[in-house]
């Protein structure tokens, strides 16, 4: 597979009243040609400072960017007609229908409007196309901004945020938005910050957390990387299931109590568990791996799962460790 995306050790930090803040601190990203790649991270971690640094909007103090195999800033005008991104939300003018809206961006791009219709019927927006767009939806008002990007038919789209403030019937529209665009050959880097759909959507992620890459690959590679922390525990019947959850609770484990099992959440040694209820006589009758989903692990890896009775602060990570090691 080739790269269509590198980034290595890119570095950002900002100068504030309150001295100097690391927005990005030695980050790499890789994202592979004809995927639909989600950028994961929790608010404040650097994404969005990325995203822009990757565009030319802000300089890194260090690192490296490459698109499409050309370092960037240097040789950004050479690859910026093949790169589509919406960053920001983009403002439309309310009296303008979306083909008008369209065939000035494809005037001022230079490109030949004979590609409005066709990405107007890409985005699902045809038989829409000359109501005024103050008459749209926010789902469609998001179609018209990615039918924007994909004007000039870029072979890279970056997308910050396309599903924020949709229903879930707009979130599957522009779910199957992506997969077609993939589909057509193009790469998609998405950020986002529901989860539950970059699984389903994304071939690979990266996720970020206080400006540094902590964890990327295939969702199926991070997911299985990330399965084993947390076993479920099933014990013999008619055995004090409160008592023995509580036990182990004492030696350090996180116990989530089930109606007929609990769960370990930071079993990293699940021998262990066996052990120090089988020392008390009691046996376990299943010991399973509880297999995690994209939440689960970005909330472990970012350290921003909840914590009782502790409120998070912006830009902090909590400390990660397992039990029972
Ligand atoms: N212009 C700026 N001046 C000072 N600090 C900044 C500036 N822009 C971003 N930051 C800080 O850099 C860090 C990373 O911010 P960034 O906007 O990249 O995060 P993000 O991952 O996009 O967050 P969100 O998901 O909330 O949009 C944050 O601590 C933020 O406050």
């Amino acid at each position: 597979m080739t790269a269509v995306l590198e980034i290595s050790g890119l570095r950002k930090t900002y100068r504030g009243r309150k001295g100097v803040r690391k927005a990005l601190d030695g980050f790499d990203m890789v994202v592979e040609a004809g995927q639909v790649h989600g950028f994961l991270g929790p608010n404040g971690s650097g994404k969005t400072t990325t995203l822009r640094t990757l565009l030319g909007l802000i300089r890194p103090n260090e690192g490296r960017m490459a698109i499409l195999g050309r370092e960037v800033p240097q040789h950004l005008p050479e690859v910026a007609g093949l790169v589509g991104a919406i960053v920001e939300s983009p403002q439309f003018f309310g009296n303008f229908s979306a083909e008008t809206t369209l065939s000035l961006l494809a005037d001022a791009g230079r490109v030949n409007r004979l590609r409005v219709p066709a990405v107007l019927e890409l985005v699902g927006l045809r038989d829409r196309s000359k109501e005024r767009v103050k008459t749209y939806s926010l789902g469609m008002k998001q179609r018209l901004a990615v039918a924007s990007a994909l004007l000039k038919e870029p072979q890279l789209l970056i997308l910050d945020e396309p599903a924020n403030g949709l229903d879930p019937g707009g979130i599957r529209e522009m779910r199957t938005l992506m997969r077609d665009l993939a589909a057509s050959g193009m790469t998609v880097l998405l950020s986002s910050h529901i989860l539950g759909e970059i699984q389903l959507i994304c071939d690979s992620v990266t996720i970020i957390a206080a400006g540094r890459r902590v964890a990327a690959g295939s969702v199926s590679e991070v997911l299985a990387s990330h399965t084993s922390s947390t076993v479920k525990v099933r014990l013999e019947p008619g055995v004090d299931l409160l008592g023995a959850a509580e036990l182990l609770r004492a030696a350090g484990a996180q116990i989530t109590m089930e109606k007929d099992h609990f769960t370990v959440g930071n079993a990293s040694n699940p021998a262990q568990i066996t052990k120090l209820l089988a020392d008390r006589q009691i046996y376990v009758s299943e010991l399973t791996p509880v297999s995690a989903d994209l939440e689960d692990v970005f909330l472990e890896l970012t350290g921003t799962a909840p914590v009782d009775g502790a409120n998070r602060q912006v830009d902090q990570v909590a400390t990660q460790g397992g039990w029972g090691q």
